[in-house]
């Protein structure tokens, strides 16, 4: 008879997920850190108890909106590069609902997390508990179903010994780069505290190993054909290449073979910005070298690339009629993209045996330095704008009047571009500096302008782009690296929408710094609104009568317990970095910023949805450039 253990299913769980270990190139450590929890009915006494009477290594943080405190807990992955995780226990119904949006957030951006929903009674006996819906035609689904289609892997406990093969699955899928995302357990409240038997072999150490897997002779035999035929190769850095941290091999495959880089949101900060051969950003949010360099390339290597719609500009990045494509990709889903000659294998390995086997080849690219050159001097006017209360042309050009603008930079009392603000921060910040950022006009600012020198510094979830992450993904990221000052960037926004997580930050003694930038409005969306033809509507954060919105952010953040900076000129911002990088609280460093000042696009489309029919002539023109753009774009 083998040997047992009398344990509740959440005692279990916990002791499981203390014995589960990563191994990644050989170096051997605990996978789960800690577990994030909101308690309620459906899991205070199980997941709870356990977590009570003993949590084993496992940190506890007690989180403030199931969202936020599961962006946290996505944050913390992506910044240890997938290769530790948090846990998240939250209760039934509401609590569980609230896990949808970050699940979607760590599917789209390939993280894995743990997420641990209470379900309703597996024994149904007091149905319909409190925070349980009903549904006429199955008394089977609950809140817990809509967390299918955002879960990598989603499974129901209804028994306490069903944990045991749900955990096993859950491990594996969230330890393999190929399939790692989030996986969901819901476990009914019930039997989250009922005992069990459970073998103690279940509990033994467990180590599961993230191999690099190599290219097949083939799929290599191939690549290096392609590439040798090809003058005017480039390199996509994606998201792939740098949880693979091919930083040395995709510099010394660049620079041998002469072959510029361009970088993806989850890219960049894999190679330092100021490379000669780093491009920048590729796409909507790109710079133009970069994109320049895609439109001229005749073969992209996508190096762990998924090739979002802002990577391929909607598919009009590339000339597809002469270009080919090399896809180097853990996973077979993304390596399909574009038609490309596929590459199923890890990035770093795979670029370290194709740099052995191009010995000789050179591409004909004779552009790259002046490219980046001119870049440099475009970063340099973006740097320097000032308003200007008479004729100011914004980048964001002929959306508001003048008399708007100066309406604006009345009531929140600033002369303050988006782009010059920016810049300064960068410069500002220490070269280690995590920045973490995730929707709104900052992502693409950051794409074209920040600068990066150290491997990731730079964490931007543009996977999702989901409003709210940026403050509990800075919370995520300083538990990854506490050494480290974190610097959430968000929008008014994205603020307003989420930044529960702060608390918890100032509640642990987390020092996150927050950089507010305050435009009134939710910017970009105006910005694309008004680019296809429509008026503002419905994005400037005004009253009811009509005014702007002048909300004093920093009181809020004051009233949490951080140390806050008011700034509206690079001066203040330089010193209010200063003072924040003295303190051992949280901070907060308002910007008032104008709006319309962010960057605009380089050579670059995005198709979005355009009204097909107008009483607006501008409607109607923005539709036939939409058709006119679609027609020249790859259809898939
Ligand atoms: C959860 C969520 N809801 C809606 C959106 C759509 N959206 C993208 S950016 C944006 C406005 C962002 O405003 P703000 O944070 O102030 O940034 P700004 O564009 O003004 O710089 C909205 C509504 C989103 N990305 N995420
Ligand atoms: O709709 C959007 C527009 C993008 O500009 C923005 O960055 C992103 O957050 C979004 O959701
Ligand atoms: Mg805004």
């Amino acid at each position: 008879m083998a040997e047992t253990i009398r344990l509740t299913t959440g005692q279990a769980l916990v002791k499981f997920l203390n014995n589960q270990f990563i191994s990644v190139d050989g170096k051997e450590a605990h996978f789960v850190e800690g577990i994030f929890n909101i308690f309620g009915h459906g899991n205070v006494l199980g997941i709870g108890q356990a977590l009570e009477q003993d949590a084993g290594h496992l940190k506890v943080i007690q989180g403030k909106n199931e969202q936020g405190m599961a962006h946290a807990a996505i944050a913390y992955s992506k910044q240890m590069l997938r290769k530790k995780i948090y846990a998240v226990t939250t209760s039934v119904g509401p609590g569980a609902a609230n896990l949808v949006a970050a699940a979607g957030t760590a599917l789209a951006n390939n993280i894995p997390v743990l997420l641990l929903p209470a379900d309703t009674f597996a024994t149904r006996q007091p149905d319909p508990v409190l925070q349980q819906f009903e549904q006429e035609y199955s008394a089977a689904i609950t809140t817990n179903d809509a967390l299918k289609p955002v879960s990598r892997y989603w499974d129901r406990v209804v028994r306490p010994e069903q944990l045991m093969s749900s955990l096993l699955r859950a491990f594996e899928v969230m330890t393999d780069p190929a399939k790692a995302g989030p996986a969901t357990i819901c476990i009914a409240q019930d039997v989250e505290g009922e005992a069990y038997d459970y073998p103690t072999s279940f509990f033994e150490k467990r180590v599961h190993y993230v191999d690099r897997y190599e290219p097949t002779s083939r799929e290599l035999n191939q690549a290096v054909q392609l590439i040798r035929k090809s003058r005017k190769p480039l390199i996509i850095i994606g998201g792939g290449a740098k949880y693979s941290e091919a930083r040395e091999e995709l510099v010394a495959f660049s620079e041998t073979y002469r072959i510029p880089m361009v970088e993806t949101q989850a890219g960049k900060s894999t190679v330092e910005s100021n490379h000669p051969f780093n491009l920048g950003g590729v796409g909507v949010t790109g710079t133009k070298p970069a994109n320049l360099a895609a439109k001229e390339a005749d073969l992209v290597i996508g190096v762990g690339t998924r090739y979002t719609d802002f990577t391929s500009s909607s598919k009009t990045a590339f000339s597809f009629n002469n270009a080919s494509f090399l896809n180097i990709n853990i996973s077979r889903m993304h390596a399909y993209k574009m038609d490309a000659v596929q590459v199923v294998a890890d990035a770093r390995v795979t670029l370290s045996i194709l740099f052995g086997e191009l010995t000789g080849y050179r591409s004909k690219h004779i552009s790259i330095d002046s490219w980046k050159h001119e870049w440099l001097q475009e970063r340099e006017r973006l740097s320097s704008i000032s308003f200007d209360r008479e004729v100011f042309k914004p980048e964001i050009e002929g959306q508001f009047s003048q008399q708007l603008l100066n309406e604006y930079a009345d009531t929140l009392d600033t002369e303050f571009p988006q782009t010059t603000a920016l810049t300064a921060l960068n410069k500002a910040l220490s070269k280690d500096a995590v920045i973490v950022c995730a929707a709104g006009s900052l992502p693409g600012d950051l794409q074209r302008l920040w600068d990066t020198e150290t491997p990731n510094t730079y964490h931007l979830e543009y996977g999702y782009s989901c409003m709210g992450y940026e403050i509990a993904g800075g919370f995520g990221a300083k538990l990854a690296e506490p050494e480290k000052e974190v610097y959430s960037l968000v929008g008014d926004g994205s603020f307003l929408m989420m930044h529960s997580e702060f608390v918890t930050a100032i509640q642990y003694g987390y020092k996150l710094n927050v950089v507010l930038f305050d435009n009134a409005g939710f910017g970009c969306i105006s910005n694309l609104q008004m680019d296809h033809g429509s008026g503002s509507h419905g994005c400037e954060f005004r009253t009811h009568r009509g005014d702007i919105m002048n909300i004093d952010y920093a009181k809020i953040a004051e009233a949490y317990g951080a140390k806050v900076y008011r700034v509206s000129s690079v001066e203040h911002l330089q010193k209010a970095v200063e003072d924040a990088k003295c303190q051992e609280v949280s901070t907060l460093i308002e910007i008032k910023v104008l709006p319309k000042t962010m960057t605009d696009g380089y050579e670059s489309w995005w198709n979005v949805g355009v009204a097909e029919t107008s009483n607006v002539t501008a409607v109607q023109r923005a539709h036939q450039k939409h058709q006119t753009k679609l027609y020249a774009a790859k259809l898939y």
